[in-house]
């Protein structure tokens, strides 16, 4: 599904965020992406979803090489890639549904078609009664599975999400994770940036692990002391 191959990112300014970075996530497969702060965690993610381009070295998803796909295809690349980010980035003045919605009525679907396709999102999330509010009637981890909807409304076979239980208690964390495993479940690839290696740990999961844009890990994360 993902595969980076040598890849190396140098922002503008200089600033080498990534060296030599290879791994590979197979379909269907979910894994935890981790690393210190500044470690090079959101460049990887950004690299997947072409809001960013590699200086050296070869991005392919689903076998295709990123660098291929032009300005103009990039929204249709994205299409296939559900984000969600640790502040959830919903529209406050809009409803849970206009933010559900909102990735299918750009794509061109019909309301009826929309309405539909929401109200399933909203029911895989547990928010189907909320679908008339405002994000701001609702508690942090409802806002995050808000963002987790919206996300997968229309069916995306990756999800990348980048901090997005950074807000949230252990608990709340643990049932945003549970339902990245249901998704996953049903075959859609995953892959989670997170420092929080407490919660990684007890998900016994594949975890690839980045150091000053090294990776220099991947396989499960150990217990933390
Ligand atoms: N657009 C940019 N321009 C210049 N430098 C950048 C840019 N984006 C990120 N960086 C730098 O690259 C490094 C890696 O950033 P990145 O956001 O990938 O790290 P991260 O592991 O996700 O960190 P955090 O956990 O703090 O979000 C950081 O030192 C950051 O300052």
């Amino acid at each position: 599904m993902i595969q980076f191959e040598q890849v190396s990112k140098v922002y503008p300014g200089g600033f080498q965020a990534l060296k030599n970075v290879s791994f590979s996530l197979a379909a269907g497969e979910m894994a935890f992406l981790t690393g210190h702060s500044g470690a090079g965690k959101s460049t990887v993610l950004k690299l997947i979803s072409l809001m960013e381009r590699p200086t050296t070295g070869r991005v392919l998803i689903n076998g295709h090489d990123l660098k291929r796909i032009k300005r103009k295809q990039i929204a249709y690349a994205r299409r296939d890639i559900g984000m969600i980010f640790q502040d959830h980035r919903l529209l406050m003045d809009r409803t849970v549904f206009d933010n559900v919605a909102l990735p299918l009525l750009i794509e061109g679907y019909s309301m009826s078609e929309a309405r539909k396709r929401v109200q399933a999102a909203l029911d895989k999330v547990g928010l189907a009664d909320k679908i008339r509010h405002y994000p701001m009637m609702l508690s942090g981890g409802e806002q995050q599975r808000v963002g987790i909807a919206r996300a997968v409304v229309n069916k995306p076979p990756l999800l990348l999400a980048d901090e997005p239980t950074g807000n949230l208690d252990p608990k709340l964390s643990a049932e945003i994770i549970k339902l990245f495993e249901e998704f996953n479940r049903v075959g859609v690839s995953v892959l989670i940036a997170t420092h929080d290696l407490s919660l990684i740990a007890r998900m016994r999961y594949r975890t690839l692990t980045l150091k000053d844009g090294r990776m220099i890990d991947d396989g499960l994360a150990e217990e933390p002391a």
